[in-house]
């Protein structure tokens, strides 16, 4: 009941919230981009055990942005932040070959949990900065995303130290933007959490 008056008041006044968790493997750059979202600043980071949390507002909309620890080790541990989740940021270390198909099989598991199945999902392909670094569409093949059906999904080339991007592309460039609709919420995502902080540009 609580939460259903909630909703109602930031309907009026015209605010949202959204529940993002960031995941990844470790090394991938989550907590730097947690920083660079939140004060807009890199900050030198350790390996993290457990989780930070930050909230980011972007005009109406407050992301509460969930950053958990990486490592093999505290992965079992995820599953635990997926219940009410609006979107997933997933992070990939674009320099990592070697990892790109383990970085696959754990974002599968991810997207089809039962508790992420409408969670929007972006994508950073990190590290763009590093000579050798795969590309977007590297990744992006590297994943698995042009083989997901009825998700939204956005992947966006990233260097979270420098704050500056790579190209990007989206889900609905392969089915023509005919669902124009749906677009939006996509679209908010990465307006929010890329340009609003220097991490990255929509396109179009
Ligand atoms: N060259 C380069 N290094 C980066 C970039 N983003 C992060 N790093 C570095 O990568 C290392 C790991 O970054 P973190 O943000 O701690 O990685 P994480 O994903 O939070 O790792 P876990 O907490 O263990 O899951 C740090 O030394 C960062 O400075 C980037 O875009 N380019
Ligand atoms: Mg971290």
């Amino acid at each position: 009941m609580g939460q259903a008056f909630r909703k109602l008041f930031d309907t009026f006044f015209g605010n949202s919230e959204m529940r993002v968790v960031m995941l990844g493997l470790d090394a991938a750059g989550k907590t730097t981009i947690l920083y660079k979202l939140h004060i807009g600043e890199v900050l030198s980071t350790v390996p993290t055990i457990g989780f930070n949390v930050e909230k980011v507002q972007y005009k109406n909309v407050i992301f509460t942005v969930w950053d958990v620890g990486g490592q093999e080790k505290l992965r079992p541990l995820w599953r635990h932040y997926f219940n009410n989740t609006d979107g997933l940021i997933y992070v990939v270390d674009s320099l990592d070959r070697e990892r790109i198909g383990k970085a696959k099989a754990e974002f599968q598991a991810i997207i089809r949990d039962p508790f992420m199945l409408n969670a929007v999902i972006l994508v950073f392909a990190n590290k763009q900065d590093m000579k050798g670094a795969m590309s977007p569409m590297e990744v992006c093949e590297g994943l698995g995303l042009y083989d997901l059906k009825n998700r939204k999904w956005h992947i966006q080339g990233t260097c979270a130290l420098k704050g500056n991007v790579g190209g990007g592309c989206c889900w609905d460039e392969l089915i023509g933007g005919e669902r124009e609709g749906h677009l939006v919420g996509t679209r908010i995502w990465v307006v929010a959490l890329t340009t609003s902080v220097g991490l990255g540009v929509e396109k179009n």
